[in-house]
């Protein structure tokens, strides 16, 4: 077999990632990452920028162990004035970095109205900035900020600035579509140029996701001889974002005509470990994750269409073009108002429904699921109450309690202490076998006032529901006006981590919300196998 190729991850989710909208990083947040990614594997961490505020100039004040070649980041020097002279060019040799990865404009029109110098001044100090780092001892690359469209307007020096950086040292010359505009046509002629001053063993790519090209335009770069890509998890960073590494990761692993050819430095192993590398940044910067990014989203492999469903339960290949597991995500096979009798038996099978292909009541379930649709009901992610409307219809839910009655009441009111507040109230009677509850309960809300309620005491169940609590709620209102229906979902949690959701429907936000607070005491209890 001949050798591959190597071609280098540059992550750079705590530099550029740390541009995003929303965005903000401790310290603390910033070695969690820096060990997420060495767990993963990637040969570079641009981990911020020394000297531009304190969170990074803390970081780079002490040596962290690593290993990727942790990488600090800044500008060239300025003009007018020697890198020894430079306080930036200063704080980037004073951190503790294996490497220095100076941003360096490389386009005419930049030079002249942002940096408001002359060409022969920036190649200056992109020469200069690379000489003292490289005498300090560190590997340096340069990010050759605007260079595509600089290329376009002055291919001459867009190539100089690529050539100084290289003969003053620069071990990456990474050329940057900083606005993001390039298209994959354009990055793949353009980098094919460079590689003819600038070896492709030297040569970087740093995509923008503007044009929703980022990854496109990486892979095209490569494919012109670039052997270096930066990028970030979940595709962070300034603006739209940057290439994102989750979806670049195992598109150079999986796909035939990269995996062949190039070795990225990230094993099988590793790539096992993308969906949980992935959400546990989105849980640490408190972001909802997105549920269809590609590979990682908790729809990348979800099917709702019966047709699909159906030849996926014969081979899964068959509408997947990767199996899921080997990104270390899982397939979901979901019931709605465009599934079949496939969908309806993968995934009472996931939940444990024992039920023979051939019973009629699958079909009537189907019809149940869509006439239920039709009204407002959606199972997609409701997956208890799906659970619990088939094993109605299959006759096998106990009827644990009843609730005879309830009464919410939402008053403003002036308290002790003189202050308008707004207090919510609720009374819940329930009736299990032949004893009779009445319980009342304070919440933030009418329905959090219910939901205590209805927990506070179910009798002989209330061991079964101890650990039970709610982790989310939504509501939709499906067709406004005075017709308008409501739509609630509710995520519940239990002691062992387990997760469910449940729906209900209703022109009234409180029946709809009380309807699945029901089912989900309900799934609970059926869980646990509490007696009838
Ligand atoms: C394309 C990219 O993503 S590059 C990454 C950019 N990242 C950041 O900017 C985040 C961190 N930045 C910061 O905290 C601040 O901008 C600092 C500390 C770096 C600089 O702050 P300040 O000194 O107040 O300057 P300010 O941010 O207003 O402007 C940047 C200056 O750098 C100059 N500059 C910009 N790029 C370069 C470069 N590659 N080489 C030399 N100088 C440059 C600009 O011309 C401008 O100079 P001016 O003040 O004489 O007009
Ligand atoms: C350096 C960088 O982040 C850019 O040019 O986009």
């Amino acid at each position: 077999m001949p050798t591959k190729e190597r071609l280098y991850l540059f992550d750079t989710t705590l530099r550029d990632g740390a541009q995003t909208n929303g965005v903000d990083f401790t310290v603390a947040d910033k070695l969690r990452v820096l060990s997420l990614l060495d767990r993963l594997g990637v040969d570079y961490v641009e981990a911020g920028y020394p000297g531009a505020n304190p969170t990074d100039t803390q970081l780079f004040a002490e040596k962290h162990e690593a290993k990727a070649r942790l990488t600090a980041f800044g500008m060239t020097k300025r003009p007018g004035r020697s890198a020894s002279n430079d306080p930036g060019v200063a704080a980037l040799l004073a951190a503790h970095s294996d490497a220095i990865c100076f941003v360096a404009k490389s386009s005419a029109y930049q030079v002249r109205v942002a940096l408001e110098t002359t060409k022969e001044e920036n190649l200056a100090s992109i020469r200069e900035s690379v000489e003292a780092a490289i005498a300090a001892g560190r590997e340096a690359l340069v990010d050759c900020e605007h260079f595509f469209d600089g290329f376009k307007e002055d291919r001459d020096f867009a190539l100089a600035c690529a050539r100084t950086a290289y003969e003053a040292g620069a071990r990456w010359v990474v050329l940057c579509d900083t606005n993001g505009g390039t298209l994959p046509h354009e990055v793949e002629a353009i980098v094919a140029e460079v590689v003819k001053v600038v070896p492709g063993t030297n040569v970087g790519i740093h995509a923008h996701n503007d044009t929703e090209q980022a990854v496109a335009n990486s892979l095209a770069a490569v494919r012109a001889g670039a052997r270096q890509i930066q990028g970030t998890l979940n595709g962070l960073g300034e603006r739209c974002g940057n290439a994102n590494l989750c979806s670049l990761i195992p598109t150079l692993l999986l796909k035939k005509d990269y995996a062949a050819r190039f070795d990225i430095g990230v094993g099988e192993e590793a790539l096992g470990e993308l969906v949980h590398v992935s959400r546990t940044l989105d849980e640490m910067l408190n972001r909802a994750p997105d549920r269809h990014a590609p590979y990682v989203g908790e729809s990348a492999f979800a099917t709702k269409a019966g047709i699909h469903a159906s030849a996926i339960l014969k081979d899964p290949a068959t509408y997947e073009h990767i199996a899921p597991e080997k990104v270390g995500n899982r397939r979901r096979v979901m019931v709605s108002d465009q599934a079949g009798r496939s969908n309806v038996l993968s995934e009472l099978e996931r939940l444990g429904v024992p039920v023979d292909k051939k019973d009629p009541r699958i079909s009537r379930l189907l019809e149940e699921v869509k006439e239920r649709e039709a009204l407002g009901y959606s199972y997609e992610a409701a997956d208890a109450s799906f659970a619990l409307l088939a094993r109605r219809m299959l006759g096998s839910v106990p009827d644990y309690f009843a609730v005879e009655r309830f009464k919410v009441n939402v008053e403003r009111r002036y308290n002790a202490q003189g202050e308008l507040v707004t207090v919510a109230e609720a009374i819940v009677k329930v009736k299990v076998d032949d004893e009779t509850m009445i319980s009342a309960a304070e919440g933030n809300g009418p329905v959090n006032a219910l939901d205590v309620a209805l927990r506070k005491d179910l009798g002989k169940y209330q061991p079964f529901i101890s650990g039970l609590h709610l982790t989310d709620y939504r509501v939709r209102v499906l067709n406004g006006g005075t017709e308008a229906v409501t739509r609630v979902l509710i995520e519940s949690a239990d002691e062992t981590g387990d997760r469910w959701t449940t729906v209900g429907v209703s022109p009234n936000i409180i029946d709809a919300s009380f309807e699945a607070l029901l089912d989900s005491i309900t799934w609970k209890l059926l869980k646990e196998g509490a007696p009838a």
